[in-house]
């Protein structure tokens, strides 16, 4: 467990110290604590559940109610982790106060410390109305999954000069409008090492090679537990998803082969008990009888 409680001001001496940060996502109770206690720096709880947990085949459908049912669970979970929730598909587009209601739910209804948001300029305003408004905000830009059905998949993002430009400039303006971190996804190496350069906020990489100050994996992806998708960037960690798969069909075929309960799992009647029930069955039937 990290020592004490995650603040900005702790990532961001963590950044100036060279001190890689280590976030993941966690989506319910149980993660969490597993998170925390290997001291996870963040905890994420990542519109990625939509995909890996509730079985949609991208964060679009993710509803903010879905997100404060999870957000709150973590919460639960998380010690001295800084726990940020995504807003969900089209929420930070919404007029601003929309915007800040619903990220005003994720942190007092779910207990978020903060929330992270997808996009550059586009949203900077958004950015802005939300740190004024006390929200810590985590940026994202990069490979947006949201816009997924725009961008035509998931695909490496900033590849050439005017797109890598472009993220230069809003990683700037995101961090201008107020973000306290920067969330970096699934760009070239060398891009994603001038960003964390030319930023003073901590930046977070998934697919974005080895020069961020800290990195974020799926809770999911690390432990091979579910999905179709592969991402390249990803380090499996434990096959996590084997060992409950067999042991799911053990407990299925020893119910089946009546391997299952045995002795030490049941309890009995005291003595005498049973026979006394015998007598009162039968003379129930007496009565039934006449
Ligand atoms: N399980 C899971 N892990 C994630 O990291 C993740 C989700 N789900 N759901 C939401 C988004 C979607 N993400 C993804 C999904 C696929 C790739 C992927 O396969 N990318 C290709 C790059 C293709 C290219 O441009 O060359 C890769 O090989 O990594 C990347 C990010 C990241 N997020
Ligand atoms: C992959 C991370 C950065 C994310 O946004 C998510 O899990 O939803
Ligand atoms: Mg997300």
């Amino acid at each position: 467990m990290a020592k004490k409680k995650v603040t900005r001001r702790t990532l961001l001496k963590m950044k100036r110290n060279q001190e890689p940060i280590a976030m993941i996502t966690a989506y319910d109770y149980p993660s969490a604590c597993l998170a925390e206690d290997a001291g996870a720096d963040i905890l994420l709880v990542g519109d990625s559940l939509g995909m890996v947990v509730l079985g949609y085949d991208s964060t679009i459908p993710v509803t903010l109610e879905d997100m404060l049912h999870h957000t709150k669970a973590v919460a639960r979970g998380a010690g001295n982790a800084m726990v940020i929730t995504d807003l969900p598909f089209m929420t930070a587009h919404l007029p601003t106060g929309e915007v800040l209601r619903k990220a005003a739910r994720l942190m007092q209804e779910g207990l978020a410390y903060g929330v992270k948001v997808e996009g550059g300029a586009e949203i900077e305003e958004k950015v802005k109305a939300l740190t004024a408004a006390g929200v810590p905000v985590m940026g994202h830009l990069g490979l947006t999954p949201q816009s997924v059905n725009q961008l035509g998949g998931y695909l490496i993002q900033g590849k050439d000069l005017p797109n890598a430009q472009r993220l230069l400039d809003d990683a700037k303006r995101i961090e201008e409008a107020g973000a306290f971190s920067l969330v970096l996804e699934c760009v070239p190496e060398e891009l994603a090492e001038l960003v964390t350069k030319h930023l003073e906020i901590p930046v977070i990489g998934i697919g974005a090679g080895r020069y961020c100050d800290g990195q974020v994996l799926v809770y999911h992806d690390i432990l091979a537990l579910a999905g179709d998708l592969h991402p390249s960037f990803v380090k499996v960690y434990r096959e996590a998803g084997k060992l409950m798969a067999s042991g799911i069909q053990e407990y299925v075929q020893d119910v089946k082969n009546r391997h299952f309960p045995e002795e030490k799992h049941v309890s009995h009647l005291k003595e005498g008990l049973l026979e006394q029930l015998h007598g009162y069955i039968e003379g129930a039937q007496k009565h039934e009888e006449n």
